[in-house]
């Protein structure tokens, strides 16, 4: 993500379950499309969702474009692109967790303009850069993937009001 969680207003919990789920109709969506050659994950967001989908799909060669964000999200520093693809990406698929500001979006689609690029979650900004998604969240909402995630213990409602 490009930006700060300052800028969010609301948070949307994801469980494996539902990433599953979600991953699945994504993987349905896509199965009208002429088969694909390949699948390419955005590291590391996208690695999750691109093994369910090549699992629906049955796609069996996996490739990745990896970049590294750090010190981009508050738009202090440039994306590092630590591995790109070699090609133009045609009849390729690409994957991608979400798509929240669209410059991650911005800078695959430059690297492989012809892939066709399918994200799980996407917000309205970044929704113009992706061909397919299945879930739309608004712009405010900080999504908890279950990998950045575990249960914890919370205070009981009536043990907050004595604060
Ligand atoms: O549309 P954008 O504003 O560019 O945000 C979307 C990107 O942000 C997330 O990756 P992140 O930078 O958190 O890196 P990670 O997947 O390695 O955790 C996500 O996986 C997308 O790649």
């Amino acid at each position: 993500m490009a930006t700060s969680a300052s800028n969010y207003k609301k948070t949307y919990p994801i469980s494996w379950e539902q990433l599953h789920r979600d991953s699945k109709a994504l993987a349905w969506r896509l199965l009208g499309h002429d088969p694909f050659k390949g699948i390419i994950a955005i590291t590391r967001g996208g690695l999750v969702p691109a093994a369910i989908i090549a699992r629906e799909l049955d796609i069996h060669l996996v490739d990745t474009i990896c970049i590294s964000s750090y010190n981009w999200k508050d738009k202090k520093g440039n994306a590092e692109m630590l591995k790109t693809f070699e090609g133009d990406g045609e009849g390729w698929l690409l994957i991608d967790d979400l798509v929240d500001t669209g410059r991650t979006a911005q800078i695959v689609r430059e690297m492989v303009p012809k892939a066709h690029f399918a994200t799980v979650y996407a917000k309205p900004a970044g929704r113009p850069a992706v061909d397919t998604y299945i879930t739309e969240v608004s712009q405010d909402t900080w999504i908890l993937f279950p990998w950045d995630t575990e249960s914890q213990f919370v205070t009981p409602l009536v043990g907050q009001d004595k604060k």
